[in-house]
């Protein structure tokens, strides 16, 4: 079932640019320029790219913030606009710069007042939040007022905050920016549980890649506003010929390193081989150097930070398979 559908989505800016020592030009920005979607009930989609792409925006479109300069979008099979209200108690939406909780408040009283605001009945609200509490390691800073948490306790707060009503998607943007790594696991590792279930659909913007690895079996990519890849991450590294290396260190130097059909020699040093493995596995390429004296062998992964960089920078695709 589709969750979230958009066709031709675009938001367009106006804004005043300098134009000669007094002058004001009026200048159009398209920061979304035609976008589609469809994602499905369940689905983990990782929404990047780089500054000023046009993720924000999209965002606040899927969730009624802004209208749509032109383009058609469903959230829930709602009006994010028109049926903002109902489309409220349907989302969850983390917003890293924004906050919905009371400030003043202890982090506590700001989920009685947001169960008093969706009309969640207290035993469901009882649940969700004693889970909370517990994969999020609430409970130390419960009574504390919202102001005096640190970006990581009220990030853990703010995706608590979202869960309560028992959202059927959930829009998170920049979910782990400036959190330390114990609190980026407990909200990856959160979010990955929430994910397992099946019934959440979870969009995210990031530009930690770690948490679309983490979490995302699917991943958008924005630039300029426009969508320049959708598939799954092992698709964007077929795309851009991203290859697994396998590094041997051996007891000797080789005057002569072995080649091996299938995978490419790319380094030989002081008693070490690298091997890009083109259409070889590695077992293949190890049972090919089995008569060597091997003192160490590791398998690297293709990289996701130099696959997406080579994206954002327009690398064109020459070296796919
Ligand atoms: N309220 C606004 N008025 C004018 N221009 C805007 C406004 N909001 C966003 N923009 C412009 O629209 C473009 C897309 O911005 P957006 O915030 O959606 O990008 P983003 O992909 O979320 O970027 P980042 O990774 O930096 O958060 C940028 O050029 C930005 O300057």
């Amino acid at each position: 079932m589709t969750v979230i559908a958009a066709h031709g989505l675009r938001k367009e800016f106006t804004v005043r640019v300098k134009a000669g020592r007094l002058r004001r030009a009026r200048r159009v920005v398209p920061a979304v320029d035609g976008v589609d979607l469809s994602i499905q009930r369940g689905e983990m989609v990782g929404y990047i790219g780089p500054n000023g792409a046009g993720k924000s925006t999209t965002l606040k479109m899927l969730t009624g913030v802004l209208t749509p300069t032109a383009g058609e979008v469903s959230v829930c099979g709602l009006s994010p606009v028109r049926q903002r209200t109902r489309l409220a108690r349907r989302i969850g939406v983390v917003f890293g710069q924004r906050t919905q909780l009371w400030w003043d408040l202890p982090l506590g009283d700001s989920y009685d007042l947001l169960r008093h605001i969706y009309r969640v009945p207290a035993a469901e609200h009882a649940a969700r939040l004693r889970r909370c509490r517990s994969l999020l390691d609430l409970d130390e800073f419960l009574d504390t007022p919202v102001r005096q948490l640190s970006l990581g306790q009220r990030m853990r707060g703010e995706l608590t905050a979202a869960l309560l009503h028992g959202p059927e998607v959930l829009f998170l943007d920049e979910p782990t920016i400036g959190l330390d790594v114990v609190s980026k696991q407990a909200v990856r590792g959160f979010l990955a549980d929430l994910g397992a279930g099946g019934d959440v659909t979870l969009m995210l913007t990031t530009h930690d890649l770690a948490d679309i690895e983490k979490l995302c079996r699917r991943l958008l990519v924005i630039d300029h506003g426009r969508v320049v890849h959708d598939g799954t991450i092992e698709a964007l590294h077929a795309r851009y010929g991203s290859r697994r290396r396998v590094v041997v260190e051996l007891e000797e130097p080789l005057a002569v390193p072995p080649e091996v059909p299938g995978a490419t020699l790319v380094t030989v040093g002081q008693a070490r081989l690298e091997y890009d493995l083109t259409s070889a596995t590695a077992g293949e390429l190890l049972a090919r150097l089995a008569g060597l004296a091997l003192r160490d062998v590791s398998i690297v992964e293709p990289d996701i930070e130099d696959v997406v960089a080579r994206l954002y920078t327009g690398v064109p695709v020459t070296d796919a398979p």
